[in-house]
């Protein structure tokens, strides 16, 4: 146990916990619960930082964007004091008003009422996915690049817009940006040598040149046309989809299928009835919790509990994965349970900043069951899981699945 380099704050119970370390990141669970039971805020002394992994004081964290700010940065870093790596997302790390416009252009174009027509396509190339996969009869494969990660850069890179060349991109570029909410740990350090040539190639993406007409990324350009946001503005809309809309969703996946390959009773009652795929990845999404963790900012003594305060301009760190599975807020939370209500859990955020494409992320899930659960009886793990760590993501490497045909 080191000694705290910073003095913790009266009343305030103190953790060395170091979150984003290799043993901690392959199994969060237990530092989960200890923070938990130790308290509603817990000093982190580790990183100067104050610790929520209670539901209670997450989801009023994250729903109390005036005493909790973002424009500060949603990582350790203080943007107030440091330089961030890359300029900020105009959604993510921008506070009202800034916020709100961008916000609302990328509502209209990735919300649920936009993707309707997108639904059958996106349930058509699934099932060409299962075709492919399965052709060979029952199959053994690994899931993560076979469908969590084939399908997403199957479908998303054609509904932004993108070219065909470099989508290989997307997934290194987006993994090296949740890294970069933590500490300079070694995974930050092992971006670092393409982040210069990813960023390059992601920016250069997002120029109103590159997209296709009539996709997600010309109708946030064809918004700067009619004023909503500026010219300046809409590549960094662009630059979001392309941050935030690809590593989420492949790990979302991977939680989901890991999910029903260690469940086999939920597949067979998704199998007789598929318009459980909805539900079961919300419930994927509370439990596995892809987005584990991430920041903001005090912008004044904030009162949490009775005595209690985050002093201002001081870093909060929200366990999401900690309140989604806090016994305070869920029965048997450790359970994956296709008779849950997972509604309210936190896994895409909540309040003003709570994921806009959420709607997305469901389509693409939906769409991918659905064909799985009509062709295909059981599905079960076939070998040893890998995990994939990073600071802010919950991720699988490799997981190895026997698929029988039905
Ligand atoms: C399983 C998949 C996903 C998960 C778990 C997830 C999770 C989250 C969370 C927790 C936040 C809140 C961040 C905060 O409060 O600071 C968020 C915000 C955001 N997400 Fe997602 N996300 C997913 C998929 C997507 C997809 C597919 C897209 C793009 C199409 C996307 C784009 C965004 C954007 C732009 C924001 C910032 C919203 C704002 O600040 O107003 N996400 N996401
Ligand atoms: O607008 C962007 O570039 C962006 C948007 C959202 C995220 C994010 C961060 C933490 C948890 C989930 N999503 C990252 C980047």
């Amino acid at each position: 146990m080191t000694s705290a380099p910073a003095t913790a704050p009266p009343g305030v119970p103190t953790d060395d916990a170091d979150p984003f370390a290799p043993d901690v990141l392959e199994d969060p669970l237990p530092l989960h619960a200890r923070l938990r039971d130790a308290g509603p805020v817990v000093y982190l002394s580790r990183y100067d930082v104050y610790a929520f992994a209670r539901y209670e004081q997450v989801n009023a964290a994250l729903t109390n964007w005036q005493g909790f700010e973002s424009g500060a940065g949603v990582g350790l870093s203080n943007f107030r004091h440091e330089k961030p790596w890359r300029p900020p997302s105009l959604l993510l790390e921008a506070d009202p008003p800034r916020h709100d416009a961008p916000r609302r252009v990328l509502s209209g174009i990735v919300g649920a009422r936009a993707l309707r027509t997108l639904r059958e396509r996106w349930a058509a190339a699934a099932e060409d996915l299962v075709d492919q996969v399965l052709a060979g009869g029952s199959t053994e494969l690994d899931a993560v690049p076979a469908l969590a990660q084939a399908f997403p850069l199957r479908v998303f890179p054609d509904a932004v817009g993108l070219p065909p060349e470099g989508r290989e991109n997307l997934l290194p570029y987006g993994d090296h940006a949740f890294n970069a909410f933590g500490p300079s740990n070694d995974l930050v350090a092992k971006g670092a040598p393409r982040v210069a040539e990813l960023s390059a190639w992601v920016n250069a993406r997002c120029a109103r040149e590159e997209l296709a007409p009539d996709r997600f990324g010309a109708r946030i350009w064809g918004a700067a046309d009619r004023g909503e946001i500026t010219y300046e503005q809409a590549p960094l809309v662009v630059r979001s989809l392309l941050t935030a809309g690809v590593d989420t969703t492949v790990h979302g996946l991977g939680a989901v299928l890991y999910a029903f390959a260690t469940h086999p009773e939920h597949w067979a009652r998704l199998r007789s009835d598929p318009r459980l795929a909805r539900v079961a990845f919300d419930e994927a999404v509370r439990w596995e919790s892809p987005v584990q963790t991430f920041f903001r900012t005090a912008t004044t003594d904030v009162a949490i509990t009775d005595g209690v305060e985050v002093p201002a301009g001081r870093k909060i760190l929200m366990f999401l994965a900690a309140a989604n599975r806090d016994p305070r807020r869920w029965t048997d939370p450790d359970a994956f349970d296709l008779s849950r209500d997972p509604s309210g859990h936190v896994g895409f955020g909540m309040g003003i900043h709570q994921c806009v494409g959420q709607h997305v992320a469901r389509l693409e899930a939906e769409a991918l069951l659905t064909a799985l659960a009509r062709r295909v009886a059981t599905i079960e793990l076939a070998g040893p899981t890998r995990r994939h760590h990073n600071n802010t993501l919950r991720a699988w490497e490799s997981l190895p699945m026997r698929l029988r045909e039905a």
